[in-house]
């Protein structure tokens, strides 16, 4: 073969001859059959040999020159057709490539589209209090780092946010960071979400479909509410951490994925385990480095920027000049519990916006407001005043007429009350008439 390789002619061997002389295997069985001679013409495409064809004959002397040159133009045309069906093979092969590639990134434009016009277009995180000092320093830490990192905190106090914080100050901020959210699916379609499935691996998978894991390959795969996974599910994903490879619902081969994960839950993990929700082996896999958020609550200072700083954003959007808040207002928000915590300050300032007329903001309802650190009251036990049952009466028959007062669809007659006593107990107790007013409940 080597002979032929170089010089790019066929060879002739004395089978007899040879094996005699060298014993070499590759010639024991024509040997034993009784060949005497084989002609050996190379397969090649252009100058690349990719085999040999060769002919054999029982008889000495059966390769004249012209039978030669007869079977090596055969050989000649065996080698253009193999090259071409190898050639075709390739060419098919790349397509499939290119095919995947060009579902790959129909997906992450998709994924990418739906992030733009989400709520993370915004990443700017407020918080100059201690609390967030410590998490921006953890965050500096390990964003550079490829550890998995776990995000423990009540509902909004910005999980997400600090999320994309960490990607984007990491190595793989230029791939995606592809959030998956746990509680969000049923069990049975999370699996198909998190790993991909063939067409036709199950009732309804109509296309083959590229799972969160493959998406988020080079980049961050975000678990939000990972408390919220199915127990079955759990043993899946920390197999896939574990061996960096997963495999699709229906798929025959594995497939290697280079992630770092961030994880988040609003739950003590701890104690899900114990209750035998959550699995331990994947808990420690996952609390690599742990960063808690502080509730809005503890860290009061904080909410004046904050609610400025979605003030400024609300008004941007909906062009209106609003630009303070007066400090009445402010020391009020300072008083509240905030069981929303930061998504609950931005969903009321998003309403005192819209609902605001002038340039500042001097009314906020917030639910059960005087309930805070200073009253003591637990929520359960507190009782409302009669001025505040009257107040809130008064805000709900308000809200029901739009903001009108009198007229025969206004407030008063809706109340029963001439018009100057209802402006009277408005007065009283500092209600705002020239608006509808609202009053806003915990998300
Ligand atoms: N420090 C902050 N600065 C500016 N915006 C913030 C901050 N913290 C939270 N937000 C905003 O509050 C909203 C809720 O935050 P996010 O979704 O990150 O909370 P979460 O803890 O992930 O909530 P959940 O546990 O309910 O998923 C988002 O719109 C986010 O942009």
């Amino acid at each position: 073969m080597n002979t032929i390789i170089e010089t790019g002619k066929p060879v002739l061997v004395d089978v007899v001859k040879r094996y005699e002389s060298t014993g070499l295997k590759i010639l024991k069985v024509p040997y034993e059959e009784g060949m005497k001679e084989i002609a050996s013409f190379g397969l090649f495409n252009g100058t690349e040999a990719f085999g040999s064809i060769n002919f054999f004959s029982d008889r000495t002397d059966s390769f004249s020159p012209y039978n030669l040159s007869v079977i090596g133009t055969i050989s000649n045309l065996v080698s253009i057709a193999v090259s071409n069906i190898l050639a075709n093979e390739r060419i098919e092969q790349q397509l499939a490539e290119i095919d995947n590639y060009k579902k790959q990134l129909e997906e992450e434009n998709l994924y990418l589209q739906g992030e733009l016009t989400g709520k993370f277009a915004q990443t700017e995180i407020i918080g100059t209090g201690n609390e967030m000092q410590k998490v921006f320093h953890l965050l500096t830490q390990v964003s550079y780092a490829n550890s998995a990192v776990l995000l423990l905190g009540e509902t909004g106090t910005g999980k997400e946010l600090i999320a994309r914080a960490i990607h984007n100050n990491s190595p793989r901020k230029e791939k995606l960071m592809v959030k998956v959210n746990c509680a969000g699916l049923p069990a049975n379609l999370i699996e198909s979400e998190l790993f991909g499935h063939e067409r036709g691996s199950f009732t309804g998978a109509v296309e083959r479909r590229i799972g969160k894991f493959e998406l988020a390959n080079k980049g961050t795969l975000f678990l939000d509410e990972i408390g919220e996974m199915p127990l079955d599910l759990q043993v899946k994903l920390l197999r896939a951490i574990q061996e960096k490879e997963i495999g699709r619902i229906g798929g025959k081969m594995p497939i290697k994925v280079d992630i770092r994960i961030i994880a988040a839950t609003n739950r003590d993990l701890p104690k899900e385990i114990v209750a035998g929700n959550f699995r331990s082996d994947l808990y420690y896999r996952l609390n690599v480095f742990p960063i808690t958020l502080p509730p809005l609550r503890n860290r009061t200072g904080d909410i004046p920027d904050l609610a400025l700083h979605f003030l400024s954003k609300y008004a941007r959007n909906i062009g209106k000049k609003v630009h303070s808040i007066s400090n009445r207002v402010l020391a009020e928000m300072k008083r509240y519990s905030w069981p929303g915590n930061v998504r609950e300050l931005e969903h009321l300032m998003e309403r005192s916006v819209l609902l605001t007329e002038g340039n500042v903001i001097r009314e906020i309802y917030l639910p059960n407001h005087e309930m805070n650190g200073t009253t003591g009251f637990p929520a359960e036990s507190y009782t409302k005043t009669i001025d505040e049952n009257e107040r809130d009466h008064i805000i709900a028959r308000l809200n029901k007429c739009d903001g009108k007062v009198y007229g025969s669809f206004g407030a008063a007659s809706l109340l029963g009350v001439p018009v100057s006593t209802l402006n009277s107990k408005m007065r009283k107790l500092r209600i705002g008439k020239e608006k509808p007013v609202f009053i806003v409940r915990p998300v």
